[in-house]
C-alpha cells in the first residue's frame, strides 16, 4: 500500500513538537572534541529541516546553520563512486554492519585490509579514494559537483571549510593508520591522496537545510523528485538506503531503527539525515552528541517525526 505524502499542516505541528523534544535531550549531550576544531561549535544548536517528494520544505530551529558534513558526506561520496565506476569499489569492501565504533582499525586488520562497508572510517577512506580525479582537489571538485547537480544548487554552495580540514589532517593519525594498513594490503594506493581526500570530504560545509535538499534523489529512487534529473540508478539508491539502514549509525543502528525505522545516516557534527522512500528526507542537526557519537537531540526528533508522520518503513 502506498502511503500518503503529509501535508504542510501536519508537518509543521509534528516538527514543532519534535524539535521541543530534541531540544530537551541536547543538554544531555556533549560536542565531539577529538577533532580540535569541532569543540568550539555551539551545543545547544539545534534545527531541523524538511523536504517532501511534493516540493514542500518546512525548518525550525538551527537549520540554516551551516556545519562540516563529517560522516554523512560518505552516503553522498558512496553515490558519486559507484555512479561514475559501478560496483569496483566493492572488490575490496563488504557491506555488513561492523558492530564497532566507526574509528576502530581491530576488524580492519583481521580481515586484510578490507572495510566492512562504506560508512565506517575505513570504507568511506577507501570511497573518497575512488573519486574520479589524480589527486585531492580533483576528487572533491568531483564531489562537490555531485552535491551541486543533487541539490540544484551551484557546487560553490559546499565549500571546504579550511580551519575544519587542517584541524582533522593535523590530528587524524587513527584515520591516517586505517589507510596505511589499506595500503600494505594494496586495497589503496597512495595514503596522501586517500585520507586529504577524505579530510576535505568531511569538512564540506552544508545547513540542515541544504542536507534534506541534497537527499531528495534517494526518496526517489536517484532521480531528483522535483526536476526529474537522473542523479543515480535505482538500484544504486537502492544499496546506498540499504546500507544506511543496515550501518548508517554505526552500532546505535538497531535502537535507531526501532525508534525511527527510517534509514539514516550520522556525523559527529551533530547531522542525522533520514529517508523515508516515496516521502521526505528530514535532516536533524545538533552537535551534542551521545555515548555513541550520534546527535541525541536528531535522534529524539527523529524518533517523535516519524511517529507522528506514520513514516518507519517498518510499519
Ligand atoms: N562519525 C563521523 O562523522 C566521523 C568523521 C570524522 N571526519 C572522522 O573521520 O573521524
Amino acid at each position: 500500500m502506498t502511503r500518503p505524502v503529509p501535508d504542510r499542516a501536519a508537518i509543521e505541528a509534528a516538527l514543532d513538537e519534535a524539535y521541543q523534544a530534541g531540544l530537551a535531550k541536547c543538554a544531555h549531550g556533549h560536542v565531539a572534541t577529538y577533532i580540535p576544531e569541532l569543540a568550539r561549535v555551539d551545543p545547544s544548536l539545534f534545527g531541523i529541516a524538511v523536504h517532501t517528494v511534493d516540493g514542500v520544505t518546512a525548518s525550525i530551529g538551527d537549520a540554516a546553520h551551516p556545519f562540516t558534513m563529517q560522516s554523512v558526506s560518505k552516503i553522498f561520496s558512496l553515490s558519486a563512486v559507484i555512479e561514475h565506476s559501478g560496483e569496483r569499489v566493492f572488490e575490496h569492501m563488504s557491506t555488513e554492519p561492523s558492530g564497532d565504533a566507526f574509528f576502530s582499525i581491530v576488524k580492519l586488520e583481521e580481515e586484510k585490509g578490507q572495510p566492512r562497508n562504506p560508512y565506517i572510517n575505513a570504507g568511506a577512506i577507501l570511497t573518497s579514494d575512488h573519486l574520479p580525479g589524480v589527486d585531492a582537489s580533483d576528487k572533491i571538485a568531483h564531489f562537490q559537483a555531485f552535491l551541486g547537480r543533487a541539490s540544484g544548487l551551484e557546487a560553490a554552495a559546499f565549500p571546504v571549510n579550511e580551519a575544519v580540514f587542517r584541524s582533522e589532517a593535523e590530528t587524524g593519525h587513527r584515520n591516517r593508520a586505517l589507510a596505511e594498513i589499506m595500503r600494505h594490503h594494496k586495497v589503496i594506493s597512495d595514503v596522501e591522496v586517500a585520507v586529504e581526500t577524505y579530510f576535505r570530504q568531511c569538512a564540506v560545509t552544508c545547513t540542515a537545510e541544504h542536507l534534506a535538499r541534497i537527499a531528495m534523489f534517494l526518496t526517489n529512487a536517484g532521480a531528483d523528485p522535483i526536476t526529474g534529473e537522473h542523479i543515480i540508478t535505482p538500484a544504486n539508491a537502492h544499496g546506498v538506503l540499504a546500507l544506511m539502514a543496515t550501518s548508517g549509525m554505526y552500532d546505535e543502528v538497531g535502537s535507531h531503527a526501532i525508534e525511527v525505522g527510517l534509514p539514516s545516516k550520522s556525523s559527529v557534527s551533530g547531522a542525522v539525515l533520514a529517508i523515508a522512500p516515496g516521502r521526505m528526507a528530514i535532516a536533524g542537526f545538533g552537535p551534542a552528541l551521545g555515548q555513541k557519537g550520534n546527535s541525541i537531540g536528531a535522534m529524539k526528533a527523529l524518533g517523535v517525526l516519524s511517529k507522528r508522520l506514520e513514516l518507519s518503513v517498518f510499519r
